[in-house]
């Protein structure tokens, strides 16, 4: 029978051996991970996950830890993010992987990093809207962005958490005050739009989704998600009926899923897929590699408001070029009025946050 001393040695061992920052063997073993002959990591991207212990952090965690772009991984969150890190360290793959558990270690989470992706924040119940989430992830957007502008200021964020349509303008804000605002290197990811865009399109085609584009503009909120469907490649015609089931099922498609999972969140599965498609977008980019042509919501000159989702082209410095809208017809004008009159409250809501 152990007596409660042992067993909290015991506790106390297995929890060294998890914290990221002094990580060692039992006692009785004189070999530890720093003492092997690993060398660290080698070439590639630093990219930091915050929020990485949530639904959709968990996923694109292990997706990111996959991708050879990556050689150093880490994982911040308030919550359980060693147990994470414990479990996706185990993969026989590049990236070193690094645990950070709240705000105190916000600041070695970011330190170095290339590229910070956040996925934190509460998600959607059935019957909210994404601007009902805004009290809550507000605050949490404004203090990772403030960690970032003091630890990595010039890494490129890609920003999940919603409302994506008001929370870009708070980090953009928080970023202009501290002195370090980058236009380029601030992306709300839209990508899923695309994504569903994508799949959607494929089905009415009848062909493979991988072959298809579309171009998804404006933001990332109802109205505001505006595809344009004269401008699918490979080029295709659409009916009204088809265009309007194609339009309300691009737009609901945050919706659906948050019904269909009935309580249990939002898109997660999904959402992971399209970050690491966004995030490996941006990462190209970086390695210089002239040719990558997104959507994201950015802050942009193509309409009168002061951030806009369009194709955009990315590289070293993150966003290089905006791409302007393109011929629209007029079902996609008509959309475009409703998108612009919603994204500029959402905007403006954003702004005032941190401005008040
Ligand atoms: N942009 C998009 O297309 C898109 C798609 C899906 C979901 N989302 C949004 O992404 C967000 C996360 O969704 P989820 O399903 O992963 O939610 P979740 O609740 O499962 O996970 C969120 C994680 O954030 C963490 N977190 C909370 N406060 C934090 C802080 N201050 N610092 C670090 N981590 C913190 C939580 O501990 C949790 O682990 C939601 O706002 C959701 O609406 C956006
Ligand atoms: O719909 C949501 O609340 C989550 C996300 O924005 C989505 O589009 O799936």
């Amino acid at each position: 029978m152990k007596t409660t001393a042992e067993a909290n040695q015991r506790i106390a061992r297995i929890a060294a051996h998890l914290h990221p920052t002094n990580f060692q063997m039992e006692e009785s073993s004189s070999l530890r991970p720093a003492n092997c002959r690993s060398k660290g990591a080698g070439p590639g991207f630093k990219v930091a996950i915050l929020g990485a212990a949530g639904g959709i952090g968990q996923p694109l965690s292990m997706l990111m830890k996959m991708n050879p772009l990556v050689s150093v991984l880490h994982l911040y969150d308030v919550v359980n993010t060693l147990g994470v890190m414990a479990d996706i360290s185990h993969m026989d793959t590049g990236a070193v992987v690094r645990g950070f558990l709240g705000q105190q270690q916000l600041e070695n989470a970011l330190t170095g990093m290339d590229l910070v992706i956040i996925p934190a924040g509460v998600p959607r119940k059935p019957g909210m809207t994404r601007d009902d989430l805004f009290n809550i992830n507000a605050g949490i957007v404004k203090t990772l962005c403030e960690g970032i502008a003091k630890y990595c200021p010039k890494a490129i964020v890609n920003l999940i958490s919603n409302p994506v349509n008001s929370t870009v303008p708070i980090a953009a804000e928080v970023f202009r005050k501290s002195g370090t605002y980058d236009p380029r290197r601030l992306l709300g990811v839209t990508m899923l739009d695309v994504v569903r865009a994508n799949t959607f399109v494929a089905e009415v085609l009848n062909i493979d989704p991988r072959e298809v584009n579309v171009p998804v503009i404006g933001g990332h909120a109802g109205v505001t998600i505006l595809p344009l469907l004269s401008q699918v490649k490979p080029p295709s015609t659409f009916t009204r009926e088809e265009t309007e089931y194609l339009t309300t099922r691009i737009q609901n498609g945050g919706t659906e899923v948050v019904e269909a999972k009935a309580g249990a969140g939002s898109a997660t599965l999904s959402m992971a897929y399209a970050a690491v498609k966004f995030a490996e977008a941006c990462l190209r980019g970086l390695s210089g590699d002239a040719g990558v042509i997104e959507c994201a919501f950015v802050d942009s000159q193509v309409t009168e408001l002061p951030f806009f989702a369009t194709k955009v082209r990315l590289g070293r410095n993150g966003v290089e070029e905006i791409f302007p809208l393109g011929p629209l017809n007029e079902y996609e004008r008509a959309g475009l009025e409703k998108a612009k009159e919603e994204l500029a409250a959402s905007i403006q809501k954003g702004v005032a946050f941190i401005r008040k």
